[in-house]
């Protein structure tokens, strides 16, 4: 596939921190319908290489282009405890600039979100936050998720829903980026790369690389 079609294309992004290179030059390209992991050790700048490919962080040098819409589940929780889930929804339609909630719904849905959408995210479990999180990140259907260590607090029914999920909107030819430090789901990605000496590498998908 011509690397102008990629909904993501990565050249030789470079980012210190005070002087300390994290990002050496990266370079990636995803196409449209695959599921890609970057595993990395604590420290590899799995989130930093993560909020750049977001735009949340600009890099010293080189570029990101995105060939279309992305959603972004950070590690750190997005939502707001001033709001209610149902009003954490309604932000984003606007922000979104969506007609209505119809796949919001079909996502809490998909992932049997167990909280009142009156409720504030202070009194949900941790799972179901990051249930809403992940809903919050999907609502608008992007052609690209970057999803930072999306299963923590997950429970194994709703890790499994997350991956029904993930592969539904690979068969839509959405594609997914998966940033871990742990490879164990390695069997369900297309591609998985390792984040090392501020470079991304091919790694192995049985997880010994
Ligand atoms: N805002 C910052 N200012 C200075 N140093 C930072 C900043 N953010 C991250 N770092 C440093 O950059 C390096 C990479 O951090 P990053 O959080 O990107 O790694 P990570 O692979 O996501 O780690 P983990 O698996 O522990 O979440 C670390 O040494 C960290 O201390």
């Amino acid at each position: 596939m011509p690397s102008d079609e990629a909904v993501l294309r990565v050249r030789d992004v470079r980012k210190s921190y005070r002087g300390n290179p994290v990002l050496r030059g990266v370079d990636l390209d995803l196409p449209p319908g695959r599921v890609a992991g970057v595993v990395g050790e604590n420290g590899a700048g799995k989130t930093t290489l993560l909020r750049v490919l977001a735009g949340d962080l600009r890099p010293d040098g080189g570029s990101v282009r995105h060939g279309g819409r992305i959603g972004h589940c950070p590690q750190e929780t997005v939502l707001h405890d001033a709001f209610t889930v149902d009003q954490h929804l309604r932000f984003f339609q606007v922000a979104y600039g969506l007609e209505d909630l119809r796949r919001a719904e079909e996502l809490m849905e998909a992932l049997r979100f167990s909280g009142s959408r009156r409720a504030r995210p202070a009194t949900l479990s941790g799972g179901t936050r990051q249930k809403l999180n992940l809903v919050l990140a999907l609502m608008h259907d992007p052609d690209l998720l970057l999803l930072d260590e999306p299963y923590q607090g997950f429970d194994w029914e709703t890790y499994v829903r997350f991956w029904d999920l993930a592969e539904e909107l690979r068969g839509r030819g959405r594609s997914v980026l998966v940033v871990s430090h742990l490879a164990y789901d390695a069997a369900r990605l297309d591609t998985l790369h390792r984040l090392e000496g501020g470079v991304l590498r091919a790694a192995d998908r049985t997880g010994a690389a």
